[in-house]
């Protein structure tokens, strides 16, 4: 089954090609990543996902649904949750409370609604507050939940912002460079998290990501893209021995 289906996108900006017919796939339980030189497309085509940009052309549809033209919060309802480049939480909050927040898009009950509706609103504060100490037990963020996020090492700062994608219980996770900026123990810390939710949760992801051998190491398909135009879909071992691909970014690389 597909739970992710994108069908010939494109975006453009004043004349530049962000985005030039780009089509693929994503099934229960992959693990799809898409790779591309600097400025190749892939955060434009997370955008394009997550409501932030709309194409000039193509179809986005999740789960059945066609999400063009729907706003970031709708989407992020459906079930689409993301975590970015930058780190970016409420940096003045505690770990408990970024993770409650995250939960909290998924409460039902307004503030008006919560003091008409107590007993309701009451036991789906205590489920979030359950799901959220299930989410810290997951990630091993047990030692820094009351601690105020500013605060905590880079590469905590980084798994308390997976953990807050997690505790919208997403039906998608987009993950946006996740090791970027990390030493190799928290980029190993990291890879062996992906791989718990890939396993233990079966949630889809998709990996934008610069690091190739994570990548080639953690990625059941892999999109390539430079200058917006997709180069080739497929198994690691496909795309490491392809040619275009080669010449557009490995080949770049070494
Ligand atoms: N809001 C925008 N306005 C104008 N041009 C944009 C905008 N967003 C992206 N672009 C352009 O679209 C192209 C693709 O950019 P994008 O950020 O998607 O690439 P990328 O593959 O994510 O790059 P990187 O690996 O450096 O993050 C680039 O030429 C970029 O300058």
């Amino acid at each position: 089954m597909t739970v992710l289906s994108v069908r010939d996108v494109h975006l453009a900006f004043a004349g530049v090609k962000a985005i030039d017919g780009v089509s693929f796939d994503v099934g229960v339980g992959e693990l799809f990543a898409i790779i591309g030189p600097n400025g190749a497309g892939k955060t434009s085509i997370f955008n394009v996902l997550s409501g932030i940009y709309r194409p000039q052309s193509g179809t986005v549809t999740f789960l059945g649904e066609d999400l063009i033209g729907l706003k970031p919060h709708r989407i992020a309802a459906r079930g689409m949750a993301r975590t970015f480049q930058n780190v970016e939480l409420f940096a003045g909050l505690t770990v408990l409370d970024n993770l409650m927040l995250g939960r909290h898009q998924h409460t039902r009950y307004g503030p008006l609604a919560a003091m008409a509706w107590l007993g309701r609103a009451r036991r789906a504060e205590l489920a979030a507050r359950a799901a959220v100490e299930e989410i810290i037990d997951f990630l091993e963020l047990e030692q820094w939940r009351k601690q105020v996020v500013g605060l905590l090492p880079y590469g905590v700062q980084k798994r308390v912002e997976l953990g807050r994608a997690l505790a919208m219980e997403p039906k998608l996770l987009l993950l946006d460079e996740p090791v970027a900026g990390m030493n190799l123990e928290e980029t190993e810390d990291t890879a062996r998290y992906i791989l718990d939710i890939r396993q233990e949760l079966g949630l889809p992801m998709i990996l934008v990501e610069h690091d190739m051998g994570l990548v080639m190491d953690l990625a059941d398909r892999i999109l390539a893209v430079d200058f917006g135009v997709p180069l080739a879909t497929g198994a690691p071992e496909e795309i490491r021995r392809d040619p275009e691909v080669i010449r557009a970014y490995l080949g770049e690389a070494s």
